[in-house]
């Protein structure tokens, strides 16, 4: 199936609540899954990845039950659990596969995962390395390197593990199997990833601490069920804050959208380029959210590297087609986990962006891109990448003909009904 997509002069102009933050939903759905009691989540992200999740859980014997955007689940904990007879999906999902790994790991059964072709390239010894040093017990491809991956639930004991990667999915699966291990586990993050893991642990009565960079969490404690209020997706939102700024007459709002200080690097690097943008912060419960409004302007290029690349990781594809539009040059450094993503997004990227005619060049673990140059129309690959995907959706609008993006259904991974919002806002 193919997308085509053609835009004259448009502008954008209206109010739109982005889908539910897909970091949290996950978690929200393991942690209730873990707990005793009823869990209650509001604004689920009825994407395909946070349904993976869901999935892989109700296979284990957890029942939860989905009306619109709530999700109840309800939970004995983890030892009400039973062993799988089938193989667990986690479809096109590396959050659900390496947090499941975690949770997997100190269980009293078997359980064997795999999920698509995406998936079955993505590193999993980043994961799997430090869970056998607290004696879990997984095999894989390539020693454990690759999916399918088979895990026999073992006796875990605590580690002290500095991390070699900024990756929250690898500091999530530690935190999730030293829940279970024997001792206190230690881990040392030289830079920061996303902390929802550690927010929610507490959310669900852990103890848990974190002070220089060092988190701490002893093994043997219970969680017990809350609700969860899941605020909209600042990666999904990027998408829509991108569109507005680089088309005419443009004026959008985003209400409630997270902007967990952890995640709000692409509002540090609009700002750098020169936005024009309000953020208004609500009273939430739960995680911070704010109302954000963005105006059509002209943008600067910009560097982007070391602790930021962390907080914007996945936004970079959207910034790099902000930067084909922006005045001046924009480095983007420091960014080789990109290559490892649903696919290598700096060769894709790069692919897709030139082919429109942007001025754009692969580094090791970044990007070189002039701007701003015109972008004529053509056929986009999404590479089954929804990020790829949405960053050509918005490219079409700059476009001086047709886009015609294939593969345009991975879009729901994050963002079902993207194409929809955007066109909604029109004018
Ligand atoms: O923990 C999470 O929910 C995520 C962490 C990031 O991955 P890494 O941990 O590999 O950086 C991010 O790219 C992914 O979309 C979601
Ligand atoms: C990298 C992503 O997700 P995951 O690692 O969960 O597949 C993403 O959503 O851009």
């Amino acid at each position: 199936m193919t997308l085509k997509l053609n835009y004259e002069n448009p502008s954008l102009r209206g109010t739109v609540q982005v889908p539910g933050d897909k970091s949290i939903s996950h978690r929200a759905i393991m942690f209730g899954a873990m707990a005793s009691g009823v869990t209650k989540v509001e604004g689920f992200l009825l994407g395909d990845d946070c349904l993976s999740t869901i999935s892989c859980f109700r296979k284990l014997g957890v029942e939860i039950s989905l009306t619109g955007k709530q999700v109840t689940i309800s939970s004995q904990g983890k030892e009400a659990w039973k062993e799988p007879e089938e193989v667990l999906d986690t479809g096109n999902s590396g959050t659900t596969t390496r947090l499941m790994l975690g949770i997997l790991s100190g269980t009293s059964f078997h359980t064997v995962m795999a999920g698509d072709e995406s998936i079955a390239k993505r590193p999993m010894k980043r994961i799997v390395n430090p869970l056998r040093e607290m004696g879990a017990d997984i095999r894989g491809r390539q020693d454990g390197q690759y999916t399918p991956l088979a895990v026999q639930g073992a006796r875990l004991t605590a580690i002290d593990y500095t991390m070699p990667v900024a990756s929250a999915q690898v500091k999530s699966a530690i935190l999730l199997a030293a829940l279970e291990a024997e001792g206190k586990t230690v881990i040392t993050e030289p830079v920061s990833s996303r902390d929802h893991t550690e927010i929610m642990l507490k959310h669900f009565g852990a103890d848990i601490t974190r002070q220089n960079g060092v988190i701490e969490l002893k093994g043997g404690q219970k969680l017990s069920a809350a609700n969860v209020q899941v605020p909209g997706d600042i990666s999904s939102a990027a998408f829509m804050i991108g569109a507005a700024l680089i088309t005419e007459n443009s004026e959008v709002t985003l209400t409630n959208v997270g902007v967990n200080p952890t995640r709000t690097g692409i509002l540090d690097v609009i700002e750098n380029m020169g936005a024009s943008y309000d953020l208004k912060e609500l009273e939430v419960e739960g995680e911070r959210a704010a109302n954000i409004t963005v105006r059509s302007s002209k943008l600067t290029g910009t560097e982007i590297g070391g602790e930021l690349i962390p907080r914007l990781i996945d936004e970079i594809p959207l910034i790099a087609l902000l930067a084909t539009q922006a005045e001046g040059t924009t480095v983007i450094k420091d960014a080789e986990e990109l290559r490892v993503k649903e696919t290598d997004r700096i060769a894709a990227v790069v692919a897709e962006l030139s082919k429109m005619g942007a001025d754009i060049e692969a580094t090791e673990d970044g990007m070189i891109i002039n701007g701003p140059t015109p972008l004529n129309g053509a056929e986009m690959n999404s590479y089954g990448d929804h990020r790829l995907g949405m960053m050509a959706a918005v490219a079409a609008l700059k476009a001086g003909g047709q886009v015609e993006i294939h593969d345009p259904d991975c879009i729901s991974v994050s963002y079902p009904d993207f194409v929809g919002q955007l066109n909604s806002l029109l004018k």
